[in-house]
């Protein structure tokens, strides 16, 4: 916390010591009395079984009696298995007193709720009771209204102090302009500010107007932008060097200067995350270049797939295992296939050689094993057939072996056995050597398994359809493991269509064929896994061209399937040597280094240039979550009157951590909880995951939950908080609920890169 000089405080801190110790006194005495009040108590379980006895003897007229008696202990019971009571080395983090109608009240904010009115102690839980929105929205001396079933309460703060506990004892308490510290028997007065102020003094605040503004490329981006149009483009370089906005700046190079070669609507720009597809449709409206597709990987693989495999279920499973994805994007899959194509032509061979009386045929089939496509291993058969049994015979077995190809299994059959037998799974994870856990196979055969079930609406079809409908609205197998059944993977399109080039040498089916596009840009494509990007590349015309950009520090797709930028080229059948892009233009320098000292051991060896100075970045750490909110909310609320117009992004690691910390700091400001890439790019603050922000960029952000339970160290979380921190244009505050994270790096990390750069 950063320290603001000495201001008057409104209480003796003695005085506020003793209220505290006195406050906490009564609630450890209550909390006694509750507990042993809990333990005294009649098991309810038994008061149940007893009511119910008196009921089966009751008459009519004493049963309605009874039957609320038994709902009230029912309800009691379940209050009991979610409650608990508050712990009483830290019963709670904060304390509001409150003028309502004249009377002084004090609540306390903790994790669980407890009430003694006896004593005046009421401790609410802070993440539901709605007074507890009072102490993270108003400052002391401030008036309120809330709204608790229907009523609107008015009341005044009077008070509003942060607690914290250590080993048992009250530790802190902080006070109007400072924090009263215990220290053995006393305690002292330290001037600081709840939260850090964000902006940056010497940098000026955002308006309207600034946002958006015309850039000019550097004589670097220049000319990878005037790069011969036809050939593929590989642009590599660390976060915020402008890779997204060269190709951008390409694609309108290229279809306004040739519009015949490079139709806008043959120009196709795919992106990892709805946010991205969004950012990049409004810089090619700021190119004043209409009519590129733009869209996410997953929206388009899924429409082409639809349309070309028109048989496909309509949905996909809400909540997928991982290891399905996991497995079925490893590029250990294609062993599998190889295999089902081995399968496939041995059983031809096997059935003509049966015709021809000798092994002729299933020799000749194994030397046409290098072809690839199964097409091609029986046209080489074929033709082999011609040459060395030429006439009648030869003839007839020919047709002969039309006739087994057309049996051979389909499409659909073949990726059936991909996807969902034991044996083929299991090759998967052999090929993989070690890549991929040997329970795997069984998950994913399993899943398969579900899916290929019917539901239990197909199941019931003979059944009145009323009768099928639920309370609410949902489907039957909804929220169980049969809610799977009926669904394809969104993984599974790419495996359809590898699948159905293996088979056929082409990527089409009676019913559609792949698109094809005169250019291709795939952004952030380090998080593509190999038969994706085949896939892709077979999109492309066999004249047209891609660019590729991408950051192997910035990968964080879990799966983990990126292995370099040559494989990358070779997946899509494209060759190009790599462009690097060595200038960070979206952070300031002390961001760039710190984003960069976050990658530890995998960092690149150079440091990117920097060329804008900034204010370092802040760390906080508070004891937990609720502190957290209340400095948060301390710290956004300046920023939102000292920096209005700013744009701020509260980053967290995962989705369960974005919804409990937009629950949190909405109870003390207005914020936006952003899923699908629904950014508003604008003034505002909105909390997400970090997955949501790939080529995202705010002027401030927020790390709410940098502690070591929600990042530990590890490759893939410092990728990810890599990210997290390079979508800042001005700033990052790091708050730590507990333990900081260990992948933070440290004051003396920060000062040996500063060193080596100067040197
Ligand atoms: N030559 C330049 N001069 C000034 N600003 C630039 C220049 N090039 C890019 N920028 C700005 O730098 C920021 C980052 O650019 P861009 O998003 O293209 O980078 P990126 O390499 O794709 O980043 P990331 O890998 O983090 O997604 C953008 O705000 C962009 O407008």
């Amino acid at each position: 916390m950063e320290g603001t000089g000495n201001r008057s405080i409104s209480s003796e801190p003695a005085s506020v010591v003793a209220e505290e110790l006195a406050l906490l006194a009564r609630t450890r005495e209550a909390l006694a009395e509750a507990r042993g009040l809990r333990r005294g108590a009649k098991p309810d379980g038994e008061e149940l079984r007893a009511l119910r006895d008196e009921w089966r003897a009751a008459g009519e007229e004493d049963r309605p009696a009874l039957l609320a008696q038994m709902h009230e202990v029912r309800a009691r019971m379940e209050r009991a298995r979610e409650g608990r009571l508050p712990d009483p080395a830290a019963p709670y983090f904060a304390h509001l007193r409150v003028r309502v109608a004249g009377r002084s009240r004090d609540v306390l904010l903790g994790p669980a709720p407890m009430l003694d009115a006896k004593r005046g102690v009421t401790v609410v839980e802070w993440r539901r009771a709605p007074i507890a929105e009072v102490f993270f929205a108003c400052e002391e001396g401030e008036e309120y209204e809330i709204e608790v079933d229907g009523r609107t309460i008015e009341g005044v703060v009077e008070e509003r102090r942060l607690l914290s506990f250590e080993g048992g004892a009250l530790a802190s308490i902080t006070v109007p302009g400072g924090v009263l510290l215990r220290e053995g028997d006393t305690w002292r007065f330290e001037s600081r500010a709840l939260a850090p102020t964000l902006v940056d003094p010497t940098s000026p605040r955002r308006t309207p107007e600034t946002r958006n503004p015309f850039i000019t490329l550097d004589a670097e981006q220049r000319a990878l932008v005037d790069r011969e149009p036809r050939a593929p483009l590989l642009v590599l370089g660390s976060a915020g060097s402008g890779k997204t906005t060269v190709a951008l700046h390409r694609v309108a190079a290229l279809v306004r200067r040739s519009p015949q070669v490079f139709p806008a609507k043959r120009t196709l720009v795919l992106v990892p995350e709805p946010g991205l597809r969004r950012l990049s449709e409004r810089i090619l409206e700021g190119l004043a270049v209409e009519g590129v597709v733009v869209s996410t990987f997953e929206d388009w693989i899924r429409a082409e797939a639809r349309r070309v495999f028109s048989w496909l279920p309509r949905n996909e499973p809400p909540d997928p295992p991982f290891a399905a994805s996991r497995l079925k994007r490893h590029p250990a899959l294609f062993a599998a296939m190889d295999r089902l194509l081995d399968e496939d032509t041995s059983a031809v061979a096997r059935k003509l050689d049966r015709l021809l009386g000798f092994r002729g045929a299933l020799r000749r089939a194994l030397e046409a094993r290098a072809e690839p496509i199964l097409r091609d291993r029986l046209r080489a058969l074929e033709a082999g057939l011609a040459q060395e049994t030429p006439g009648e015979k030869g003839r007839l077995l020919r047709e002969a072996l039309k006739e087994e190809q057309d049996k051979l299994p389909r499409v659909r059959a073949g990726h059936r056995r991909l996807v969902g037998d034991r044996a083929l799974l299991a090759r998967v994870v052999e090929a993989a050597e070690g890549d991929l856990p040997a329970g795997i196979a069984e998950q994913v055969a399993a899943h398969t398994k579900q899916q290929l079930a019917m539901t239990s609406e197909e199941a019931h079809a003979h059944v009145d359809a009323g009768r099928l409908a639920t309370l609410d609205g949902k489907t039957l197998d909804a929220g169980t493991p049969e809610e799977a059944a009926g669904t394809v993977d969104v993984e599974d399109y790419a495996i359809l269509f590898e699948w159905l080039f293996r088979r056929t040498g082409a990527s089409a089916t009676k019913a559609g064929a792949l698109s094809r596009y005169a250019h291709i840009v795939l952004d952030e494509a380090q998080e593509l896994a190999p038969i994706e990007l085949r896939v892709i590349g077979r999109a492309l015309d066999p004249e047209g061209s891609v660019t590729v950009a991408g950051d192997a520090a910035q990968r964080i797709d879990r799966s983990g399937h990126f292995r370099s930028w040559e494989a990358v080229m070779e997946a899509l059948s494209v060759k190009s040597e790599p462009a690097f892009l060595e200038t960070s233009y979206r952070s300031p320098r002390p961001i760039v280094e710190f984003a960069h000292a976050i990658l530890g051991a995998d960092a690149p060896a150079e440091v990117p240039r920097a060329p804008r100075e900034g204010a370092p970045v802040l760390c906080t750490v508070v004891p937990g979550e609720g502190h957290a909110a209340a400095v948060l909310c301390e710290g956004l609320r300046r920023l939102r009157a000292d920096d209005p117009y700013a744009s701020v992004a509260i980053i967290t690691r995962d989705e369960h951590s974005a919804r409990a910390v937009h629950e949190a700091v909405s109870r003390g400001m207005p914020c936006r909880l952003v899923q699908d890439g629904d950014f508003s790019f604008g003034p505002g603050i909105e909390v997400t995951e970090v997955s949501e922000v790939k080529g995202l960029e705010f002027d401030y952000v927020i790390i709410p939950d940098a502690n070591g339970v929600v990042w530990p160290d590890g490759p893939e979380h410092r990728r990810a908080l890599h990210v997290a921190v390079t979508r800042a244009m001005r700033r990052v505050w790091i708050v730590s609920p507990g333990e900081p994270s260990p992948i933070l790096p440290s004051e003396e990390e920060l000062r040996r890169l500063r060193e080596v750069r100067r040197r």
